[in-house]
């Protein structure tokens, strides 16, 4: 199982390297690491296994941050409407978004970032993606709220971007205009 100690950190090259894209069929490590990425998700949001394995709450988490250059990412959510939103999405792209921008109010945190950054992160509000399921399967959505800002977080990190590259070093909180609100 993924624990603490396999999430590289800052200052890890990894972390600002970019991914391949995957080929298919997946072998048995690619579908493995891809099974223990999700699984890292469920544990560190189910109190009890959290706390005995002193694991920090992820909804996504991205083949860089275990060291694996792999275009790879698992998220494990709920959206607005309380459908839970599980995969693991490989060679994901971004094939059109919105003009308006979203972030999340209180700012973004990184399992790979071991201290608080203030700042507001922007992202796309809304999202039409594409990627590949594990069995190979091509899955087209539209994702917007914090789904469609954790698809961009994560596939910021297959292209070694962190999320404070995005937070504005002169005004941190600077108010964009055409951009709303998450939280
Ligand atoms: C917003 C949030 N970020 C949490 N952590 N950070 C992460 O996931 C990083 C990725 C997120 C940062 C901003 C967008 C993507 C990890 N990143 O580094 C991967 O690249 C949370 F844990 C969390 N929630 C809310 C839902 N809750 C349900 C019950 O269980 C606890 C869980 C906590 N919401
Ligand atoms: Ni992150």
């Amino acid at each position: 199982m993924i624990l603490m100690e396999h999430i590289i950190r800052e200052g890890h090259p990894t972390l600002r390297t970019r991914a391949e894209e995957v080929t298919f069929p997946l072998s048995a490590e690619d579908r493995k690491l891809a099974d223990d990425m999700l699984q890292y998700l469920i544990n560190s949001q189910n109190p009890e296994i959290a706390e005995k394995y002193n694991l920090r709450g992820g909804i996504g988490l991205a083949a860089n941050q275990v060291n694996s250059l792999k275009r790879m990412f698992a998220l494990h959510l709920e959206d607005e409407n309380g459908e839970l939103i599980s995969f693991v999405a490989v060679n994901p792209k971004i094939v059109s978004h919105s003009v308006e921008q979203t972030y999340i109010t209180s700012g973004e945190g990184c399992l790979s970032v071991d201290r608080a950054i203030p700042g507001y992160v922007y992202r796309y509000a809304r999202i039409t993606v594409k990627f590949m399921t594990v069995d190979g399967e091509e899955k087209k959505m539209r994702l917007s709220g914090l789904p469609a800002i954790a698809f961009q977080h994560e596939l910021d990190h297959l292209n070694g971007v962190m999320f404070y590259d995005r937070i504005d070093e002169k005004d941190p909180f600077v108010q964009l205009e055409n951009s709303i609100p998450f939280g």
